[in-house]
């Protein structure tokens, strides 16, 4: 369920007066989604996605929706927020800030073909091209500063073992420098469920609210940790080597980046270990709270402190 917020016919109806979108048809709420509340609009000039704003305030939404804009422009597949008679992206709607964006013509997937990781690691080195002529800057919310002083507080809970494995990786990461690494506009939850696919295509990334200006490599991480995991937690090599070869088809990685990539790997799987486990242990009140489970996590850092081969 991610309708918190109720809009009306008639409300709708009257906000749709910013826009030059014509009359509406249909507004319909759409159940997937965590954060935010999201319908389908429909006016008689076409179809779009209404994104109400549950966390974020009408200041900071600009960042994302200006950079949504930009990419889209660009030629990167995600949805392009239409401007209202004020030349704004959003506006106040039912107490809330809210924006129109493109309606995509695809789906989310849960087990993705190799063809499918080709094209998201493609489509995420066409994001970070592109993003080199954003002006915009964000600092990275859920960064290594952000997860040294949130997993301080999560030891007490946890099991022995596992955080003794934190507290050493943690350590581990910090000791290492990655000034050297291309830095750019990252996505920062490139998930299975933040790409809507129509069939091996990429409709477009969504969801672009963690996206910041941190390292290029950490993004490919994050999106490989997901998008090459299988159900049992593995690591896929084909998968893994697709998104790899589309990503490097499109912005080849430095020799840097390469030294840098299995630190990378294990830099990510930190990171959603640390907020899986910050909801865990310390969950939101309210409905809008989904645990998943941060033990996929845990295991997959456990993984990659071992692997020896990195699908490079
Ligand atoms: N531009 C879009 N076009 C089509 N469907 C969309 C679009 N944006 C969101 N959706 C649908 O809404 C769902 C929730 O969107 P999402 O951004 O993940 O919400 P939340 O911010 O609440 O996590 C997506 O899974 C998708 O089904
Ligand atoms: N994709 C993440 C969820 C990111 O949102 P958060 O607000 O829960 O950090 C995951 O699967 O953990």
């Amino acid at each position: 369920m991610s309708v918190y917020t109720s809009v009306s016919q008639d409300e709708m109806r009257a906000w749709l007066q910013r826009y030059a979108l014509g009359e509406l048809v249909e507004l319909k709420g759409i159940a997937a989604g965590v954060t935010n509340t999201n319908y389908f609009v429909t006016t008689t000039h076409g179809r779009y996605v209404l994104t109400l704003f549950e966390v974020l305030t009408l200041a900071e939404v600009p960042y994302f929706l200006k950079l949504k804009s930009h990419l889209s422009r660009h030629g990167v597949a995600c949805p392009a927020p239409i401007a209202d008679h004020t030349d704004s992206f959003a506006s106040m709607l039912a107490g809330k800030p809210a924006c129109l964006v493109s309606c995509l013509n695809g789906k989310d997937i849960s087990h993705p073909n190799a063809t499918q990781c080709f094209a998201v690691g493609e489509m995420l080195a066409q994001m970070h091209l592109a993003g080199n002529t954003f002006p915009m800057r964000m600092a990275n919310p859920r960064g290594p500063a952000w997860w040294n002083h949130t997993a301080a507080e999560l030891y007490q809970h946890m099991p022995a073992d596992e955080a003794t494995l934190l507290r050493d990786e943690i350590a581990h990461q910090s000791s290492h420098r990655f000034d050297d690494l291309p830095q750019g506009v990252i996505h920062a939850d490139l998930f299975k469920d933040n790409v809507l696919m129509d069939g091996d295509r990429i409709a477009g990334f969504i969801d672009f609210y963690y996206a910041c200006n941190d390292i290029l490599l950490y993004d490919v991480a994050i999106a490989l940790n997901d998008w090459a995991r299988l159900d049992d937690g593995s690591i896929d090599d084909t998968l893994a080597s697709a998104l790899l070869s589309g990503y490097q088809s499109v912005r080849p990685l430095t020799a840097a980046e390469v030294k840098a990539w299995p630190l990378m790997l294990r830099a990510a799987a930190i990171r959603f270990w640390t907020s899986r486990l910050l909801d865990y242990y310390h969950p939101a009140s309210g409905e809008m709270t989904f645990t998943k489970d941060p033990g996929v996590f845990g295991r997959l850092l456990q993984a990659h402190r071992q692997r020896q081969h990195f699908w490079l």
